[in-house]
């Protein structure tokens, strides 16, 4: 069957691959098959030699794997096919919905008020978002929002660090609405996507139609605000458009991978405004969450998952829901992809490249959740501008053990602590190593964080 063995090659990259490289080196070439030869033809050279240096080694495994008597021969050159719908290359749909960005049509301004209200995700709703105790409260908040959008909460403000399923929350709301109401008109918009699309409204005098088409919404969903720190001119814009939306009672909901208060580079005036309605914390989920996402996810996609395989995902992948869906989703490709059964062994199997990564790899998320969890405070906490000795020392010692155990620098290190200058952390490492050699109590604590988390 022509173009099958590249399609299965296909679904086994795009799992192991960044969603990004994917997309942009692999995705682009088309395939020519003829039993002995697979063609691969590229659009230019830097591709060709960009999958000749990252992935042709791979592709020549799974072109092994897949065990063609002959092996076929894998070709790669510049070239491309024949227009012949025939032969157009359909990659496998991932099982999560891919990312924000990915959902914004490229489209004119004038087109807005259509073009809105066609960027829900449908796959993203409340059916399927497993409730645990790190999301209850934003679960409960996001629902009554969708039952009486305008009324219940307005503006609701989730706030969380990354993976953890705001995004997800913010579609299933409008799911909600525009099912309860067919004619409502929904939009989810990136924040990046709003800079854009006014930009170009300006650009283009159209700047009209832009505030028209936001202000005439039910619903605007505003994903990842803290794009919006240090452009003055898209605060303002949002600050009429908010104004707007508010005084009509139409629904606005946002996410911010900080508590509002946190952002640096973001007006008073708006901060404010974004706590007028409910603000709620989304924290990474326990354990049990984990697995309950886990199996959800396998019985969406029918796919067979023992209780035990889930446990040990589970357990191994702590940092994230989007890593957890990841490992999951190589998991089963794996075995879509060699037809044989997800055991334990063969979960071990698959991911022993990604966990024995992550093992050496010890990352700041992981870090924080982890200090977090000893001190019994919350991330959010760690990423707060709070000052009280109970909050402040526990940050010190995560900023120590995250310059201690990974390869990151003080600036960035002090940007993952919710936007903090460079000189904080280096005083945290110092204080930090002070107090290590002055006081038992956070030696102690200190040894027992660099053991949990390097072993
Ligand atoms: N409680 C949950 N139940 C089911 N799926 C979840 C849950 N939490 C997160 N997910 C899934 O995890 C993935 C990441 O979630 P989402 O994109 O909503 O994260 P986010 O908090 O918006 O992250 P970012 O800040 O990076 O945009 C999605 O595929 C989502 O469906």
């Amino acid at each position: 069957m022509q173009g099958s063995l590249w399609r299965r090659c296909l679904a086994q990259l795009e799992v192991e691959l960044p969603e990004q490289q994917f997309n942009t080196w692999i995705r682009p070439l088309q395939a020519v098959e003829d039993g002995r030869t697979l063609r691969l033809l590229a659009p230019n050279r830097f591709v060709v030699d960009w999958v000749n240096e990252n992935v042709a080694g791979r592709i020549t495994e799974l072109v092994d794997a897949v065990g063609e008597e002959p092996t076929p021969a894998v070709v790669l050159e510049v070239g491309s096919r024949p227009a012949a719908p025939a032969m157009t290359i359909n990659t496998h749909q991932p099982v999560a919905a891919t990312r924000a960005p990915a959902y914004i049509a490229p489209a004119p301004v004038r087109d807005i008020p259509t073009v809105l209200g066609s960027r829900l995700n449908p796959d993203f709703t409340f059916t399927n978002f497993v409730e645990g105790k790190s999301n209850q409260l934003g679960r409960a908040a996001a629902f009554q929002v969708a039952e009486n959008p305008g009324r219940a909460y307005n503006p609701l403000f989730i706030y969380g660090g990354v993976g953890l399923g705001k995004t997800h929350l913010m579609h299933a709301v409008g799911n909600m609405i525009r099912a309860r109401n067919e004619h409502a008109r929904v939009a989810y918009v990136h924040s990046e996507r709003f800079v854009g699309d006014m930009v170009k409204a300006l650009q283009h005098n159209t700047i009209n139609d832009f505030k028209t088409a936001y202000r005439s919404l039910d619903a605007l969903l505003i994903d990842d605000i803290q794009f919006f720190a240090g452009k003055d001119r898209s605060q303002e814009e949002f600050f009429h458009t908010f104004n707007a939306l508010f005084e009509g009672q139409q629904q606005i909901i946002m996410t911010c991978d900080r508590y509002p208060k946190e952002l640096d580079g973001l007006e008073e005036r708006l901060k404010s405004r974004f706590g007028w309605g409910l603000t709620v914390a989304i924290e990474p989920p326990e354990l049990e969450t984990c697995v309950a996402i886990l199996m959800s996810k396998a019985a969406q996609t029918r796919v067979d998952l023992p209780d035990e395989v889930a446990f040990f995902i589970a357990k191994r992948i702590r940092s994230n829901v989007r890593e957890l869906e990841g490992a999951l989703r190589r998991v089963v490709a794996n075995s879509q992809f060699t037809g044989r059964a997800i055991t334990m062994e063969f979960a071990k199997e698959s991911l022993r490249d990604l966990l024995a990564s992550q093992d050496r790899m010890v990352t700041i998320e992981n870090i924080q959740k982890t200090v977090a969890e000893y001190f019994k405070i919350r991330v959010a906490d760690l990423l707060s501008k709070r000052r009280s000795r109970s909050i402040a020392r526990p940050r010190q010692v995560a900023m120590a053990l995250a310059k201690e155990l990974t390869s990151h620098s003080l600036p960035e290190i002090g940007d993952a602590f919710g936007g903090r200058d460079h000189t904080t952390v280096l005083h945290a490492c110092r204080v930090i190593k002070e107090l290590r050699e002055s006081n038992t109590r956070t030696s102690e604590d200190y040894s027992n964080l660099l053991r949990t988390l390097a072993g």
